[in-house]
């Protein structure tokens, strides 16, 4: 069964309040989230493992501890995937990108890939599928499903805000993949959009509504 960790530090919490507000425009808006994506890079590399290495710092010689270089793919779902990326890249900077492109039809709320292009050596690497909305789950199960077909093996799904609902799609289709979030909301309304939430991620950040 897939572990759910929810990254509530107070941080986080602060600046999710001013992402949900309804108030915050555009800038600010993906300036907030590629914050929160870097505050929870730092949460989700925790069990990056280390080797030990032997420096001399000017005093002596010293035994200490660096990345023991683990190959990571970050794979953002396109649009608002996207607004994730930097802000993990910066905590991760060698880290590849892969991109999967998918909509979530409006009345099926069915989602609908239009694009895929990974790293070459899928299996090798870990990847962290970025998305800030996990709603349904429809998009993130589709996008895990895409992954796995190519040949991904160890999967974490990161997002801004889930709904029950959504962290019950993946648990059901695959308990392999863990998935982190910032918060964990109450319900989806009739529409599917997670309440309270933040609206429509895509459209808030890129200022297309
Ligand atoms: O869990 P689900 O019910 O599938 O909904 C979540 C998806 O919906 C949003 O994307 P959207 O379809 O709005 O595309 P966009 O990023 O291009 O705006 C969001 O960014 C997720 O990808
Ligand atoms: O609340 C939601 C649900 C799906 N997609 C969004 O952008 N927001
Ligand atoms: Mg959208």
């Amino acid at each position: 069964m897939s572990k759910v960790y929810v990254f509530d530090h107070p941080l986080i919490q602060h600046k999710l309040t001013y992402i949900r507000d309804k108030r915050t425009g555009t800038k600010e808006f993906r300036e907030l989230v590629d914050e929160v994506a870097t505050l929870m890079a730092f949460e989700i590399t925790r069990d990056m493992p280390l080797e030990e290495i032997e420096i001399d710092t000017p005093v002596t010689t010293a035994k200490t501890k660096v990345l023991s270089g683990k190959k990571i793919a970050i794979v953002p779902i396109l649009r608002a995937g996207i607004g994730m990326v930097d802000g993990v890249l910066k905590l991760i900077p060698a880290a590849k990108v892969g991109h999967i492109g998918l909509y979530r039809d409006p009345e099926t709320l069915k989602p609908v890939e239009y694009y895929a292009k990974l790293p070459a050596d899928v299996e090798e690497r870990d990847f962290i599928i970025v998305d800030p909305m996990l709603a349904t789950g429809g998009s993130a199960v589709e996008a895990i499903n895409s992954l796995k077909t190519r040949g991904a093996k160890n999967i974490k799904f990161m997002c801004l805000i889930a709904a029950p609902e959504g962290v019950q799609a993946i648990q059901e289709s695959h308990p392999d993949v863990d998935i982190y979030i910032a918060a964990l909301d109450e319900k989806l309304n009739d529409h599917g959009y997670i309440v309270p939430g933040l609206g429509d991620a895509g459209d808030r950040l890129f200022g297309t509504k």
